[in-house]
């Protein structure tokens, strides 16, 4: 099974476009976790277990596992949503972008060691960059288009010659002439619903958008659907991490992230129509 194949079926039989981010802190974590050896792991299953009901998958960060040294905790976090939740996709966010012989290794980091049925690439280095990726046929490749972060206008607002922005430039790109394989998807932030819509129109119904910035970012749940939402009323991956992850700092927190995950689908279901 493809990875779209894989989303279509999630969307469909979740009935949501939510996707739970997994960022864990430790900092943040509640007292009865803390003391655990594998403490990111153990926070991270409660979690997946808590919140599976109402996701279409689950992204973890690959940054919040390295800088704790826990790649292993990863990677057994990651079989334990395979084998526990094979119908939910897994998202890596790891935003790799690299030449072509080093892709090759970020590529098999996401797609072996973690099992990732799509991976975040950024693209700034070009085609030759994204290649290795699309090799694995089946696999998900979701490029960078417009990131949800202020600071992401600087340079993907910039315009080319045609006076069209580089966002734009680069969604085309990868409907038109990336998309080899059709397991291409695009980052575009919640935070921006004008710049939603236009990626929407240029790419069609077909290229799933992973869409982070609701929630603890503040993004509008009703802009984001309506900008974002395909003709089929799906097309996204709404992605909320520290929302639901942090929603309690105490022993209820598993009941807390339930709520605010049943909630946030609830409200993505009201806007879909
Ligand atoms: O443009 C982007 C791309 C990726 N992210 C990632 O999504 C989550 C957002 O977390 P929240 O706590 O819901 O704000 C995080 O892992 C980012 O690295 C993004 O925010 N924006």
């Amino acid at each position: 099974m493809t990875f779209t194949e894989k989303l279509e079926a999630a969307w469909k039989n979740s009935n949501s476009l939510l996707m739970v981010g997994l960022d864990p802190d430790p900092n943040r974590f509640p007292p009865c976790i803390q003391q655990s050896k594998q403490a990111i792991f153990d926070f991270c299953k409660g979690i997946i277990d808590a919140t599976a009901p109402y996701v279409c998958g689950f992204k973890p960060q690959i940054a919040y596992f390295a800088s704790e040294s826990a790649e292993e905790q990863l990677a057994a976090l990651c079989d334990y949503i395979h084998k526990t939740y094979p119908h939910l996709p897994l998202v890596l966010d790891s935003k790799r972008g690299d030449i072509g012989t080093t892709a090759e290794h970020y590529a098999k980091e996401a797609y072996k060691r973690y099992q990732a049925d799509a991976v975040t690439v950024n693209p700034y280095m070009g085609f030759d960059s994204i290649e290795p990726y699309l090799a694995w046929q089946n696999k998900g490749v979701i490029i960078l288009c417009r990131t949800s972060n202020p600071g992401g206008s600087d340079l993907q607002f910039f315009e080319s010659s045609s006076g069209e922005p580089l966002y734009l430039h680069v969604a085309s790109l990868v409907a038109e002439k990336w998309n080899r394989h059709g397991q291409c998807g695009l980052v575009v932030g919640a935070t921006f619903p004008e710049e939603l819509k236009k990626v929407r129109e240029r790419v069609g119904d077909d290229v799933p958008l992973l869409v982070p910035g609701i929630g603890a970012q503040g993004g509008d749940i009703n802009s984001t659907v309506q900008a974002g939402k395909n003709t089929r009323s799906t097309g996204m991956m709404i992605n909320s991490s520290r929302a639901i992850l942090y929603a309690s700092s105490g022993d209820d927190w598993q009941e807390a992230a339930a709520a605010v995950a049943m909630q946030t689908r609830d409200a993505i279901n009201a806007a879909r129509g």
